[in-house]
């Protein structure tokens, strides 16, 4: 790993690494928030925010103000890039394909899938990296926006023994039935409906074999929630499947990150108390 940069914060340390991935075969970029109970010798869990089309690493991690909580509450926080990057890689001129647009999958259409394996980085590349590097527990949560909270759900949902808690600000909750998903699971996976399905976090929820706690935030002003989020879909399945989830309809709350920025507290609150702080 590479240090590229570290800098102080509430007592504790912001820094950025780059390292080679050998799931997407190329280098990748994250960003991670050390609090201070990790410098005085204690470990702590990792809460993994994962962001939505056209972010890096760094999206979250500048515009979120997560950092002041999770020195409080004690939460090493991960920011991980959205997909793959570099002249080699492949890519589109389109914001929602190709780099910066990985949607959480493996894919295994050509040009994709040498190196847009971004479920597998997630899943086990990354977590195996920052907990063989970093004084964090194996306790783990995972956090998202928009794509990013499609990733987050999916990987929970999926992975519910590695994971304590899930949330999302204004995800995507049904890629299989919105423009966004479909032309990226179609890119990325081909025209197999059953391989769309895996990732598609109303039909993993049917699938979940332990009920984890699920948090999702929506703003009624989102210029995206009636066409490309409708989040009200998983409550509904995640009710008829018995898994445990509060949905927050904010009032005026539109799509960005002052949005994310004004609930972001209560989502690590959420995290820190079924991580046991
Ligand atoms: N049309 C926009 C679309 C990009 C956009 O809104 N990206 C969101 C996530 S949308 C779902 O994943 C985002 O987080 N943007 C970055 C930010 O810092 O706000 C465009 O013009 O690109």
């Amino acid at each position: 790993m590479q240090l590229l940069s570290s800098q102080k914060m509430f007592n504790g340390w912001q820094q950025r690494y780059r390292h080679y991935s050998q799931t997407n075969q190329c280098d990748m970029t994250f960003s991670i928030y050390i609090p201070f109970r990790v410098t005085q010798g204690y470990k702590v869990p990792t809460v993994y925010c994962l962001a939505g089309l056209t972010c890096t690493d760094e999206n979250f991690t500048i515009k979120a103000g997560a950092q002041q909580y999770a020195a409080q509450l004690g939460l090493v926080l991960v920011m991980p890039d959205t997909s793959p990057r570099g002249e080699d890689v492949a890519n589109d001129a389109a914001y929602d394909l190709g780099q910066g647009a990985g949607f959480y999958v493996n894919a295994t259409e050509a040009p994709w899938a040498k190196h847009f394996q971004m479920y597998d980085y997630i899943v086990q590349e990354l977590p195996d990296l920052i907990e063989a590097n970093f004084d964090v527990t194996q306790e783990r949560s995972l956090m998202g926006h928009s794509m990013g909270g499609h990733g987050a759900l999916v990987i929970a949902l999926r992975n519910s023994e590695r994971y304590k808690s899930v949330s999302a600000f204004a995800p995507i909750v049904n890629p299989m039935d919105i423009p966004w998903g479909q032309k990226a699971l179609n890119a990325y996976l081909g025209d197999n409906q059953a391989a769309w399905a895996q990732y598609d976090a109303c039909h993993c929820i049917n699938h979940a074999s332990h009920r984890l706690p699920i948090l999702i935030d929506q703003g009624t002003a989102d210029e995206f929630y009636p066409t490309q989020l409708q989040p009200e879909k998983l409550v509904t399945a995640a009710k008829v499947a018995g898994c445990p989830i509060q949905f927050n309809l904010r009032q005026d709350y539109d799509h960005s990150y002052y949005f994310i920025a004004s609930f972001v507290e209560t989502h690590l609150t959420f995290h820190a108390e079924h991580l046991g702080l």
